[in-house]
């Protein structure tokens, strides 16, 4: 059943704000933003400081709409979840339309002003980026497959693409690498969270990996995926795309996320484990993918 209720109050901002998933939302934005500056200049030009501004607002304004609609669309879910279990909608301050609204109206307006302010190309992998993690994630996979990050993730990976098409157009190499690199980051991030937060998803019936395949194939998997995440971490460097600040933080950094990586893959654990190593790989992940896109920029604009 819904949520909605006449005799619900007027939600507070702070409500629809919570909608927007404002903490991961950072880092989206963040990888946005380091997308576009490590774009090179067209024609001579930089990108316009306003356009750049808008752009990334558009970014960040996406990906809230899209953490509204995946919030309309699974309050039920998010009932069941400890974790979750105090979002707006699950705690019965927000009305349900309310939140479909204010998602649509924020995901038309994202495009919209992408469109007109900044380019098509940005505007349009906006568009998919939204698509995807509401209704490919969200909707068609999140419910069905324990592969459903594996594939939904493909939505988080997007701003980096996003950012380097407001500031030239088109898209290159070095942002498919990117959006590469979030891709193959997001199984272990998400795996090793997933490990410490089993139970509340099994509750909720959502079909995770550790749930559906158990501990051992999720750790193998969170080690197996660390492979590829590094190489397409570190190719940048190699094949001519970034210097050596680039590459010498991007190595570094990657050595750590794969020896915590590889304790989390050969662990095993009982029953009252406290989960140390999960929630140290969970908490790096989120520290690594800042650090190596700030290097991007960082080495960018010193090699300029
Ligand atoms: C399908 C892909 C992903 C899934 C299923 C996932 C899942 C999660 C979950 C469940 C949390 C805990 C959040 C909470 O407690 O509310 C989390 C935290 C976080 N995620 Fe992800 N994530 C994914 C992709 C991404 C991407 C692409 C990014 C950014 C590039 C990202 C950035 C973060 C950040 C920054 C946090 C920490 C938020 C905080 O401090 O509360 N995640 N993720
Ligand atoms: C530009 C643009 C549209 C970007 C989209 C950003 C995006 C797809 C981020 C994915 C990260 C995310 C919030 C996963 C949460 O999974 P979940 O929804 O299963 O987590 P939950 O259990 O906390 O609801």
């Amino acid at each position: 059943m819904t949520a909605a209720t006449p005799l619900l109050p007027p939600a507070d901002w702070r409500d629809f704000l919570a909608l927007t998933k404002p903490r991961v939302m950072t880092l989206v934005v963040f990888t946005g933003l380091c997308g576009m500056l490590a774009a090179p200049p067209v024609n001579g030009h930089t990108i316009h400081p306003i356009i750049a501004f808008t752009a990334i607002l558009c970014i960040a304004l996406g990906a809230g709409a899209a953490g509204a609609l995946n919030q309309w669309y699974e309050a039920d879910l998010d009932a069941k979840m400890r974790r979750t279990q105090k979002r707006p909608l699950p705690d019965g301050r927000m009305d349900r339309q309310a939140a479909l609204h204010f998602g649509v109206g924020l995901a038309a307006f994202s495009v919209i002003l992408m469109f007109v302010a900044v380019n098509v190309a940005a505007a349009a992998i906006l568009t998919v980026s939204i698509l995807f993690y509401v209704l490919i994630y969200t909707v068609w996979l999140k419910r069905r497959t324990p592969q459903n990050i594996v594939i939904g993730g493909a939505a988080g990976a997007f701003p980096p693409l996003i950012g380097w098409a407001a500031a030239t157009g088109d898209v290159a190499l070095l942002p498919l690498l990117l959006f590469g690199l979030v891709f193959l980051w997001t199984p272990p991030h998400f795996w090793a969270l997933a490990l410490f937060v089993k139970t509340d998803y099994a509750n909720a019936g959502v079909p995770m990996l550790p749930v559906v395949a158990g501990e051992r194939v999720t750790r193998t998997h969170i080690g197996l995926y660390t492979i590829p995440m590094a190489i397409a971490a570190v190719a940048p460097w190699p094949l001519g795309l970034t210097g050596p600040i680039y590459g010498g933080i991007a190595t570094a950094t990657t050595i750590l996320f794969g020896v915590l990586a590889l304790i989390v893959a050969t662990r095993t654990t009982g029953a009252d484990d406290t989960m140390k190593p999960e929630k140290r790989l969970f908490s790096y992940s989120i520290l690594y993918l800042f650090v190596v896109f700030g290097a991007l920029v960082v080495d960018r604009w010193v090699f300029a």
